[in-house]
C-alpha cells in the first residue's frame, strides 16, 4: 500500500467531495469546532513563516470566514497586529461566535475596506468551497479594490470567487499570492483559468482519514495529480539486464513536410529521449538526408511525395507493415495533404498517438467515430484549438478542461489529452490525470511536437507491458514539463526552445532521487 503522504498528494476532489468527506467526519463524531480549531491552527503556524507583523484578515460569513478568526486569535496572541474586515451582518454561529470572542480581544473589526490600515500581508476568509452563487455589490467592489492593493493576499482554502471544480471567477475573485489548500486538492487547482488567482499553491494536510476519501471516492472514476510516484510506476526503468534493441520497442513516426521539416526533427528527437529500442521516421523523401544527419541511429523511411511536399503515401520496406511496429506517432508537421495516408494509419492494428495535422486530418475526415472501432489504442493529444476542430459538439474546453476532456475521451473512445498550463488526460471510462507542475516556458512552437515523440517512445517500450495507457501518456506529461521547468531553472524562461528542451529530457531521468523518487 501507499503511504499516506503519497496517497494525499494524488487525490482531487469536486467541492461535493469535499463536503461529503467533512460530512463523514462530523457523523464519526468530529466536532465542528475542534476540526476549525486544528484546521486553522496548521493555517496560524504557516502564516507564521511569512514575513511581516501587521496583517489584515478578511472574514466571509461560512466557515472559511470561521477559519480567518481562529487564525486572527492565534496570530494575535503570537503578538502580531491584527485587523479584520467583516462585512457581513448575517454569519455561521460558529463564525460569530469567533469574530465576538476576537473583538472581546480588542481586535478592531471594520465593516469597510477602506478602513483597513495599513498592513504587511492580508488573509482571504471571504469564501471558501461554499462559494454556490456569483459575488455582487459591495463584496465585489471590496474584492477588486483589495486585488489592485499592493499587499500579498494569502488565501485560506481557495481565493474568495473562484468556482472550487471549474475554476472559474464567479462574478470576481481575489487574486491570491499564496493559497492554502485544505485537507485534499480541490479541482480548481488544476484548472487552468483559476491559476493566476491562485498564486503558489500548497496543501495543508489535517489528517483526514484515507477511509473517508475512499468511502466517498468510491467507484466513481477517479481524477489524480501525475506525481514522481505515478511516474516511477511506470517508467521503463530499469531495463532487464538481458534484452535487445527489439524488445525495448519499436516505434514509427509518421511525420514532417517539405513546408515543416523541423517538426519531424523535434519529434524525433522527443522519441529518442524516450530512450525507445527502435526508432523509425517515415518523411517525404526530400527530407531524408536532413533526417539522417540528425538522428543518425534511427531508420528513415522515405515516402513519395505530393507537389507540395508532403507524404503522398506510406512506402515501408520490405518485408515491413504496421503490424512491424510496437507504436505508431502521426502528424507533426505533416499538413492537411498527407491525408490521403489516414485510412492506413487509422485501420492499423498498433497504439497510435495522434497530434497536431494528425488531429486536423482527423477532424476534417470526421472520422471521430472511426476510433472507437481501432483493434489497438488511440491516444489523442490537442491543444485547445484542435480539441475544439475534433470536438465541435463539447462545450468549450476552456471553461472547464476537465469535464471537456473528460468528454471527449467517452465520445472518441481514445486516450485524450488535452495540452495546457495544466495539461489535462482523461480514458473512455472517465478517469482523469492531471500534470499538476509545469512552465510557461514550454509556451513555444515545436515543444508539443517533443512531447509527440516522447509518449510515442514509451507506448512502444510498454508494448508488452499491462500498464494502463493513460499511465504512460501521463508519464510522457509529466516528463516534459519537468525538462521545461529544469530547462528554465537553468536558462530562465525564454531560453527553453524545442530543441533546447529534448536536451533536458534526459537531466531530469537522472535527477529523480532528488524529485522525490526514492
Ligand atoms: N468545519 C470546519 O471547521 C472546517 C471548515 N473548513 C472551512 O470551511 C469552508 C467551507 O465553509 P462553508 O461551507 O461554511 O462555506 P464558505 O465559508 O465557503 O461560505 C459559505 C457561506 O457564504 C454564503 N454565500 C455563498 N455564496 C455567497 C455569495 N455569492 N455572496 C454572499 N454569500 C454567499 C453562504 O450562504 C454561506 O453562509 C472551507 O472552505 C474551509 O475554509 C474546512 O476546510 C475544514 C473543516
Ligand atoms: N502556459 C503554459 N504552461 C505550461 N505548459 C504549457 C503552457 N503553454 C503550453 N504549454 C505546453 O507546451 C506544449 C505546447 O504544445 P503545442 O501547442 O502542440 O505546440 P507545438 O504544436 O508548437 O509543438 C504542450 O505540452 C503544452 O502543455
Ligand atoms: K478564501
Amino acid at each position: 500500500m501507499q503511504d499516506r503522504q503519497a496517497q494525499v498528494s494524488q487525490v482531487v476532489v469536486t467541492a461535493r467531495q469535499m463536503r461529503d468527506v467533512e460530512g463523514r467526519i462530523f457523523a464519526a463524531r468530529m466536532p465542528v469546532a475542534a476540526l476549525m480549531e486544528k484546521v486553522a491552527g496548521l493555517i496560524a503556524l504557516r502564516v507564521q513563516q511569512v514575513e511581516g507583523s501587521r496583517v489584515g484578515i478578511l472574514v466571509g460569513p461560512g466557515h472559511n470566514g470561521g477559519d480567518a478568526l481562529v487564525v486572527a486569535r492565534e496570530l494575535y496572541f503570537r503578538g502580531y497586529v491584527v485587523w479584520l474586515y467583516s462585512p457581513f451582518s448575517q454569519l455561521k454561529e460558529l463564525t460569530s461566535q469567533h469574530l465576538q470572542y476576537a473583538q472581546s480581544l480588542g481586535i478592531p473589526c471594520y465593516h469597510d475596506v477602506e478602513q483597513l490600515p495599513d498592513c504587511d500581508f492580508l488573509i482571504d476568509g471571504l469564501f471558501g468551497f461554499g462559494l454556490e452563487r456569483p459575488i455582487t455589490d459591495h463584496i465585489a467592489l471590496a474584492i477588486n479594490q483589495l486585488n489592485q492593493w499592493k499587499q500579498p493576499i494569502l488565501s485560506i482554502d481557495i481565493p474568495s470567487g473562484i468556482h472550487t471544480d471549474t475554476g472559474e471567477v464567479l462574478g470576481t475573485a481575489i487574486r491570491a499570492t499564496h493559497t492554502f489548500c485544505l485537507g485534499l486538492w480541490k479541482l480548481a487547482f488544476l484548472q487552468d483559468q483559476a491559476l493566476e488567482y491562485i498564486g503558489k499553491a500548497e496543501l495543508i494536510d489535517f489528517d483526514i482519514p484515507w477511509a473517508d476519501v475512499e468511502a466517498v471516492l468510491g467507484d466513481t472514476p477517479r481524477i489524480k495529480r501525475i506525481t514522481p510516484g505515478t511516474v516511477k510506476l511506470t517508467l521503463p526503468l530499469p531495463r532487464p539486464p538481458v534484452t535487445h534493441k527489439y524488445k525495448e520497442g519499436h516505434l514509427l513516426l509518421i511525420c514532417g513536410s517539405r513546408r515543416y521539416a523541423g517538426g519531424a526533427i523535434l519529434t524525433a528527437l522527443g522519441a529518442r529521449a524516450s530512450g525507445v529500442g527502435m526508432l523509425s521516421i517515415a518523411v517525404p523523401e526530400s527530407l531524408k538526408p536532413l533526417l539522417v544527419s540528425h538522428l543518425p541511429e534511427a531508420l528513415i523511411i522515405g515516402c513519395p511525395e505530393t507537389e507540395t511536399g508532403a507524404i503522398a503515401h506510406l512506402q515501408l520496406p520490405q518485408k515491413t507493415d504496421m503490424s512491424s511496429f510496437n507504436a505508431i506517432a502521426c502528424g507533426p508537421g505533416l499538413t492537411l495533404d498527407a491525408t490521403p495516408i489516414f485510412p492506413e494509419v487509422i485501420s492499423s492494428e498498433v497504439s497510435l498517438v495522434l497530434d497536431a495535422d494528425g488531429l486536423n486530418i482527423l477532424a476534417q475526415m470526421g472520422t471521430i467515430p472511426t476510433l472507437k472501432k481501432r483493434q489497438a489504442l488511440t491516444v489523442l493529444t490537442p491543444h485547445t484549438g484542435e480539441f475544439q476542430r475534433l470536438f465541435p459538439d463539447i462545450a468549450d474546453p476552456k471553461q472547464d478542461r476537465v469535464k471537456a476532456v473528460q468528454e471527449a475521451a467517452v465520445q472518441s473512445g481514445a486516450v485524450v489529452l488535452l495540452k495546457g498550463a495544466r495539461t489535462a488526460i482523461a480514458n473512455a471510462q472517465g478517469a482523469i490525470w492531471i500534470n499538476p507542475e509545469s512552465t510557461p516556458a514550454l509556451a513555444r512552437g515545436g515543444s508539443g511536437d517533443v512531447l509527440t515523440g516522447l509518449i510515442g517512445g514509451l507506448l512502444a517500450q510498454a508494448a508488452t507491458k499491462e500498464i494502463p495507457v493513460e499511465d504512460i501518456v501521463a508519464t510522457g506529461a509529466w516528463w516534459h514539463s519537468q525538462a521545461g521547468i529544469l530547462a528554465a531553472q537553468e536558462r530562465t524562461e525564454l531560453g527553453v526552445d524545442a530543441f533546447t528542451l529534448t536536451q533536458y529530457l534526459m537531466k531530469v531521468i537522472s535527477q529523480l532521487p532528488t524529485l522525490g523518487w526514492g
